[in-house]
């Protein structure tokens, strides 16, 4: 869609857009109500601005709709054909998918929830050497680079939505 489309849908279809973008509800209403924009970088400016406010709660909601990293994301929905694509590169070999699973029930047991990470453009080698770096993480830092990877796919997903 372009971004003139984008700015000349009614608010609801807006906000339809933009949910599959991150499980956030007010981040997509916050991103609907501030158009029109007047070129996509301010777009791009606005979705991170309204993202920098997000903390555990909004971390714990928006996990719900992201799939284990190394899990195909099962339904037709829009999140799931997005995660699908995002994770489309990571394709391990059976010891890294052994790998993943081992590190991501390590990860949930330390941290309580899924490990979030940016998968588009990452191998599942690149993913799980993140994976194992983080585990060290205090659960402040964790939160925090949990928080960043979420706004880096949510932007992702944004541009793809979103194009020139
Ligand atoms: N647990 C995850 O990190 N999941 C995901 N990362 C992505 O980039 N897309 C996902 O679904």
């Amino acid at each position: 869609m372009t971004l003139n489309d984008f700015n000349a849908l009614s608010p609801e279809r807006a906000e339809a857009l933009l949910r599959p973008c991150v499980a956030i509800p007010a981040w997509a209403e916050q991103l609907a109500a501030g158009r029109p924009y007047a070129s996509p970088a301010m777009l791009l400016a606005a979705a991170r601005q309204a993202a920098e406010g997000w903390n555990g709660a909004d971390l714990a909601a928006a996990l719900s709709a992201h799939p284990r990293i190394g899990e195909r994301a099962a339904g037709q929905n829009a999140e799931a054909a997005f995660s699908r694509r995002e994770q489309a590169g990571v394709a391990p070999d059976d010891q890294t998918a052994d790998a993943l699973r081992a590190g991501n029930l390590a990860y949930e047991q330390r941290f309580g929830r899924v490990f979030l990470v940016r998968a588009k453009g990452r191998s599942a080698d690149e993913m799980l050497a993140i994976l194992h770096r983080r585990l060290a993480n205090s659960p402040a830092q964790e939160q925090q680079e949990s928080l960043e990877q979420l706004r880096q796919i949510t932007l992702l997903r944004l541009e793809e939505l979103i194009t020139p």
